[in-house]
C-alpha cells in the first residue's frame, strides 16, 4: 500500500488520487491498475498481436502491436503512451483501449519506456520519439498516425509533437493527438515528491516542458489535430496545466480543442476508453476515422 507523507498544498495538487470523488486515494489507484490490467487481458484475448517488438537496443525499448482482424494495409495507427508519473506502469497493462479501436480496423501500439529510477526524463523523451520513428519505418503503408497519451504519457506525446526531426531519419506526420490529463509544464513538480525518483534539475525540467516548446510544435506538427482532454474532477492545478497549454497552442494558431469531461477524475477519464459509448471514445473515433 502507498503511504502518504504529509503533503503540502502543491503536492496535494499533484496527487491525482486525492481528488477522485469515487474512492479513497489508495483505492482509486488500486482500482486503476486493476482496470488497466483486466482491459489489457481482454484486448490480448480478442486481438491478434505482436508483443515485445524492439524499437531500440535498450532493455525497456519494446512495444506491443494490437492488430485488427481485417488486415487491410491502409489503416490508421494509434500509438498509446501510458501514464504513471514517469515512474509507474508499463506497456504490459497499456493495451486496454485497443478493443474498440481494433474492432474499427485501427492498429494500436502500446509503447514501453524506461521509467524512473532506471530511466530519466531525457531518456524517456528520446525513447518515445524513437518508438514513433520505428513504427513509421515498419508500418509505412498506414493511412494515418495518431498519438494518445494519459497523464505523464500525455506529456511524452506532447514532447513527440514538439520534436525537431532534422536529427532523425524520417519526419513523422502525426495526423491527430489525444492528450488526456497531462502535465505540460514540469517546473511546478520539481519541488514535489514526484521528482524524488526523477531527480530532474531545473534545466532538465525546462528543456522537457512542452509549454516552452510551442514554436517547435508549430514547426513540426502544424497539421496535427490536437485534442486536450481533462477531467472535471482533476485537481485545479492539473486543470490549469491543460487550460494553459490549450491557450498557448490556440494562440499559436494550431488546430486544438479542449475537452472538459464531466463526472470524470484523473483515472476513469482514461479507463473508460474501453467503452465504445463513452464520450471520449466517440471524440477519438471521429478524429481517427
Ligand atoms: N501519487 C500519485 C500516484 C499516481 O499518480 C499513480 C500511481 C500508480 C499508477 C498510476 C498513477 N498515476 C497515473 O497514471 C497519485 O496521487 O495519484
Amino acid at each position: 500500500p502507498i503511504t502518504w507523507p504529509q503533503l503540502n498544498e502543491l503536492e496535494k495538487q499533484y496527487s491525482p488520487s486525492q481528488w477522485s470523488h469515487r474512492m479513497a486515494a489508495d483505492d482509486v489507484i488500486k482500482a486503476h491498475v486493476a482496470a488497466l490490467k483486466s482491459g489489457t487481458e481482454k484486448a490480448r484475448s480478442v486481438a491478434q498481436m505482436l508483443l515485445d517488438v524492439p524499437y531500440g537496443d535498450g532493455e525497456g525499448e519494446k512495444l506491443d502491436v494490437y492488430v485488427p482482424n481485417s488486415s487491410s494495409p491502409d489503416v490508421p495507427l494509434v500509438i498509446y503512451i501510458h501514464g504513471g508519473y514517469w515512474q509507474f506502469l508499463s506497456k504490459e497493462e497499456s493495451g486496454f483501449m485497443a478493443v474498440p479501436l481494433v474492432q474499427k480496423g485501427v492498429v494500436v501500439v502500446a509503447v514501453g519506456y524506461s521509467i524512473a529510477p532506471k530511466g530519466n526524463m531525457d531518456l524517456m523523451v528520446a525513447q518515445v520519439r524513437r518508438s514513433v520513428v520505428s513504427v513509421i519505418q515498419q508500418y509505412s503503408h498506414i493511412s494515418g498516425l495518431y498519438l494518445c497519451g494519459h497523464s505523464a504519457g500525455a506529456h511524452l506525446a506532447a514532447m513527440v509533437l514538439s520534436t525537431d526531426w532534422s536529427e532523425y531519419s524520417v519526419m513523422p506526420q502525426i495526423k491527430g493527438a489525444f492528450l488526456v490529463s497531462g502535465i505540460y509544464d514540469l517546473l511546478p513538480i520539481l519541488s514535489t515528491y514526484v521528482n524524488e525518483p526523477l531527480k530532474m534539475t531545473e534545466e532538465v525540467a525546462l528543456r522537457n516542458s512542452p509549454s516552452r516548446l510551442v514554436p517547435q510544435l508549430k514547426a513540426s506538427s502544424s497539421a496535427c489535430e490536437i485534442v486536450i482532454a481533462v477531467g472535471q474532477n482533476d485537481s485545479p492545478e492539473f486543470r490549469k496545466q491543460s487550460d494553459d497549454y490549450f491557450k498557448s497552442l490556440e494562440t499559436a494558431g494550431l488546430k486544438v480543442t479542449l475537452e472538459d469531461i464531466p463526472n470524470t477524475d484523473h483515472f476513469n477519464i482514461i479507463e473508460q476508453l474501453v467503452d465504445e459509448n463513452y464520450h471520449l471514445t466517440q471524440v477519438r473515433s471521429v478524429e481517427t476515422i
